[in-house]
């Protein structure tokens, strides 16, 4: 299902400025979807057209099916239904207060007294802006005023949001964060559009990505599609992602096994082959052929070795004790993750939880939970990039929590679960205080 559409979409501003020069596009509802293109390739200007702001010189736009046509029952149907967060914040953050900024929308949408407040305080405490809320935004930081314009978005519940540059003015933990969000927004089905130069990014998150070049869309298609194709990164002046050369190197070297392009750090793990054949001290009685077990793989190897235990098979005694042996594997020592709602957080029993349940890593997701961490002085080992980090952990055998809330919960068991449908590797998860 196409969720927009555009058809010989141009755009010049008054300036004579040709800004988007003809473009046709579908975008399919409740995907990821980036536009990646260097400065000046009209990605701003793009979305602007896509939500109604703008209106093109030539061209149609189509939402779920439905021509917009400029009236004002039109123009409110897309920008209801399609919201956009603009690179600047400035742009966008206006009220004299930060809970006043969140209402705007909710308020021009009719939404009742009652409704608005419940909204409203829902979506701050969301975001974590709760503390806040009675700030006048131009006193907030750049990061912090980007949150109030994507908290005041996502108060409308659009059908999809486009953000231009989300991560632009963020550090790292918040540009991680809003990750988060991002992806559980996607999850309950909101369809993200975002304009970005990060081909890291684009590459990671998105399920389909558009090139663009000089106001025009020059190539599209999976991430690993695009990505892979030199030419087209040449012409759009775009570098390929890390994790893309550093498996294409893996490759190289013949290291690498599966048939899968890697996208993220434990899947390029997963592909690593382990050595086959090892240089070991053994005892003194071994003998060619025998069957060692060399127990479990220890240090730097072990923290990225989902083998529980390793067998190897004596081919060649060396002097000094030191023989060749094959490995071979068995068993696989993967930990658990347990997932904490923090909705029905309960601090007497949180501290018996970590205890019963062996739990050597705590991971917090969303700014809720790891707001309520702190408040309760909750010792957290992981703060960002939370779901591969603790999918890492739990392969090196570590029993891990994850501490979240809300949709944050399905959304990781989602992407958990993906992760062990495309591995094979049994890791165990579950929510321990849920439903
Ligand atoms: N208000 C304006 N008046 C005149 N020209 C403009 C205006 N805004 C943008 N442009 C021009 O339109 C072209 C496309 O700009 P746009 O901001 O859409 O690109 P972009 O890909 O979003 O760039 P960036 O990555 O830097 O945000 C550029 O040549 C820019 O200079």
């Amino acid at each position: 299902m196409v969720i927009l559409e555009t058809r010989g979409l141009k755009y010049s501003y008054p300036d004579g400025t040709a800004a988007v020069k003809g473009v046709d596009i579908k975008l399919k509802k409740g995907k990821r979807i980036a536009f990646v293109g260097k400065n000046g390739s009209g990605k701003s200007t793009l979305f602007l057209l896509l939500n109604g702001t703008l209106k093109p010189a030539e061209g149609k736009i189509f939402y779920d099916g439905r021509e917009l046509v400029y009236n004002q029952a039109s123009l409110r149907e897309i920008r209801k239904n399609v919201g956009i967060v603009f690179q600047n914040s400035d742009d966008q953050v206006f009220a004299p207060t930060v809970y006043q900024d969140v209402a705007f929308g909710p308020v021009n949408l009719g939404y009742s007294k009652a409704e608005i407040e419940k909204k409203v305080n829902g979506t701050l405490e969301y975001f974590g802006l709760s503390g806040l809320k009675d700030k006048p935004p131009h006193h907030l930081s750049g990061g912090q005023k980007k949150r109030v314009a994507i908290a005041g978005i996502v108060a409308m519940d659009p059908q999809a949001i486009i953000l231009d540059e989300p991560l632009a003015s963020l550090d790292p933990v918040g540009a991680d964060e809003l990750l988060d969000v991002l992806h559980e927004l996607n999850h309950m089905g909101t369809s993200l559009i975002i304009s970005t130069h990060d081909v890291d990014l684009a590459y990671s998150w998105a399920d389909y990505v558009f090139f663009m070049v000089d106001g025009e869309v020059i190539g599209e298609g999976t991430p690993d599609e695009v990505f892979q194709d030199d030419e087209l990164l040449r012409q759009a002046n775009l570098k390929r992602p890390v994790t893309f050369d550093i498996y294409k190197e893996i490759e190289r070297r013949g290291l690498a096994h599966g048939n899968r392009q890697p996208r993220t750090v434990p899947e390029i793990v997963e592909t690593l082959k382990p050595p086959e054949l090892m240089w070991v001290e053994v005892p003194p009685e071994t003998r060619e052929g025998d069957i060692l077990n060399l127990g479990v793989l220890h240090g730097e190897y072990a923290l990225h070795c989902p083998y529980e235990a390793v067998n190897a098979r004596v081919l060649h005694i060396h002097e000094g004790n030191w023989a060749i042996v094959e490995l071979t594997r068995h068993g696989i020592k993967a930990g658990g993750i347990l997932i904490y709602d923090m909705d029905r957080f309960d601090p007497a029993d949180f501290d018996d939880f970590l205890e019963k349940e062996n739990i050597d890593i705590v991971g917090a997701m969303g700014k809720k939970s790891k707001l309520m961490a702190e408040k309760n002085s909750l010792c957290v080992d992981i703060s960002t990039g939370v779901i591969d980090r603790t999918i890492l952990m739990a392969l090196c055998g570590k029993r891990c929590m994850i501490i979240t809330s809300g949709g944050m919960i399905p959304h990781s068991m989602k992407r958990i679960n993906e992760y062990i449908d495309r591995s094979g590797i049994a890791l165990n998860v579950t929510v321990l205080n849920g439903n």
